[in-house]
């Protein structure tokens, strides 16, 4: 059951922020705070053609405008804006195909006529419209949204409503600001199904942005989001999401943050040079052996946190740009990924957003080398290597995405396998024995347990609920070998005890 969002939260307002979302009671950590279903959904900006139906693949148009583009299984779209299309005589039958991005925008302005409470309530969310003004983003959505509407006739009124390029354009800086992403479902195969959408959900979005959240988002197969606290919030306290991505360097974020926000982030991690001591931003000094260099913006330099040496502005660009340019052309295999890692870990540092990039993807490599053969096939060093990077991923997401964390909850999944198949392989071959087994098979299930307790939260349509399932079955299995390991492990000491005892009694007998 939701709990009553004006029992748990208030919205307040100030000038800095503008409307916010703050705790009106002490709140734990997973409790549910709100479930919200969106006033408008659909495609992204430059989504591929798709369903209006479902956003899954188009296949065919509408039987009943004759415009709108549908998948095979949907024999319908919304009402309000198929009546709307099929009304609109003279529109060209593949004007919704060519100018696909306007799709969106116009389902914003048709709650205007199914919804005039929601309309108002959209027109109410925050869109920087004049910061946008004559800007890079204006002048694109003036091409492929703005005008291509307003040269169609029936485009320019909806009911009383007179649709302006201003109109247009401030719910474009609307969507901009406020959508969150609507990922597709899986089927029961677990294949994904439909496009990436995006929503307008107007309480959610009221959250004010913070690099370290403390809620959890999740939306289900039928776009309905729920907000959980993933930690402890207390009463005062403000409510945040991350506008942005856990991973990113500080200067990533604040850029993503200032140019689609419009925005400057003064969160602890953004005004610590040293990203909370992660190191995400911070470059291996040049003078001396262990020293890391940290941008200092008030200066503005790069100084050693350990010799106080500086280094120049164009090295800094230029390693910078070397390793984006080698990580994002790199090929997806584990021998070049680990010759990037290996090269840019020596001028960047180990830790650097750029570096775990490329650790990021490695995982993903050993990952699927893992799945696509036998176990026993899978080499040593490819499972040592990802228990390695999944013990690294998550010291690092411990400390930037504490709590109840999606990306926390699918590293101590693969953790957990990395730990289980390498503890396996290592006891089969006598490299460890049965009771040091047994202690870490005792570590991967703690590890498994912690990964369902954080994505047990995402809904079985997502790839994560999926994911859930598969990590409750395995525990079940994992458990049930863990006791088969404990009688062993009993055998085997029962063994040694009579051994024991027969070398004694054969001693006492030589005697
Ligand atoms: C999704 S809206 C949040 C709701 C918005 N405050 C409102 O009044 O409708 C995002 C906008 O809120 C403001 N905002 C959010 N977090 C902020 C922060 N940490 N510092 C400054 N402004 C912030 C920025 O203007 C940002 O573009």
């Amino acid at each position: 059951m939701a709990n009553n969002f004006e029992d748990i939260c208030e919205i307040r307002k100030s000038d800095q922020l503008g409307r916010f979302l703050v705790a009106n009671r002490d709140i734990k950590p997973g409790e549910l705070i709100l479930a919200e279903d969106p006033i408008v959904v659909g495609p992204y900006w430059d989504a591929d053609i798709s369903c209006l139906g479902c956003l899954g693949p188009a296949s065919r148009t509408c039987r009943v405008c004759l415009k709108g583009p549908l998948c095979r299984d949907c024999s319908r779209h919304d009402p309000v804006e198929c009546s709307f299309y099929e009304q609109a005589s003279k529109l060209n039958k593949n004007f919704l195909f060519d100018h696909f991005n306007i799709i969106t925008p116009l389902r914003c302005l048709l709650l205007y006529r199914s919804d005039r409470d929601k309309y108002n309530e959209m027109m109410a969310m925050e869109s920087h419209f004049e910061s946008r003004r004559d800007t890079e983003i204006w002048h694109i959505h003036n091409q492929y949204v703005v005008e291509p509407m307003l040269n169609e006739k029936d485009f320019q009124q909806i009911d009383d409503l007179t649709v302006t390029g201003e109109l247009l354009q401030r719910i474009c800086g609307i969507l901009d600001v406020n959508t969150f992403e609507i990922r597709g479902n899986m089927d029961s195969q677990g294949v994904q199904m439909n496009n990436l959408a995006r929503g307008l959900y107007p309480k959610t979005s009221l959250m004010t942005h913070n690099c370290q959240t403390n809620t959890l988002i999740a939306v289900d197969g039928m776009s309905k989001l729920r907000l959980y606290s993933s930690i402890g919030i207390k009463a005062g306290e403000l409510l945040y999401y991350n506008y942005t991505r856990v991973l990113f360097s500080t200067f990533e974020r604040q850029t993503h943050l200032r140019k689609g926000k419009y925005f400057i982030c003064n969160c602890a991690r953004c005004s610590d040079p040293t990203e909370l001591g992660t190191h995400l931003s911070s470059l291996k000094c040049t003078a001396c052996d262990d020293g890391l260099c940290v941008f200092h913006p008030e200066t503005p330099k790069w100084e050693c946190l350990t010799c106080g040496h500086q280094l120049p502005r164009e090295y800094v660009n230029q390693i910078m740009c070397e390793a984006r340019d080698d990580i994002s052309s790199c090929a997806l295999d584990s021998r070049n990924l680990e010759k990037v890692i290996g090269k840019h870990s020596k001028t960047l540092n180990p830790h650097h957003s750029l570096v775990l990039e490329a650790k990021q993807s490695l995982a993903g490599e050993l990952r699927n080398m893992c799945m696509s053969y036998d176990i026993h096939n899978v080499p040593r060093q490819a499972l040592k290597r990802k228990l390695e990077l999944c013990e690294e991923m998550l010291q690092i997401l411990r400390v930037l995405d504490p709590g109840v964390s999606r990306l926390t909850g699918i590293a101590l999944y693969e953790y957990h396998a990395a730990l289980v198949d390498l503890s396996r392989r290592n006891h089969d071959i006598g490299e460890i024995k049965t009771p040091e087994l047994l202690e870490r098979l005792k570590l991967s299930e703690a590890a498994l347990k912690e990964a369902i307790g954080m994505l047990v939260f995402e809904h079985r349509t997502t790839p994560e609920g999926q994911l859930t399932k598969k990590a409750m079955c395995e525990l079940k299995e994992l458990r049930e070998y863990i006791q088969k390991v404990q009688a062993m492990e009993e055998d085997e000491r029962t063994d040694r005890q009579v051994r024991g005892k027969c070398n004694i009694n054969a001693g006492k007998c030589k005697k």
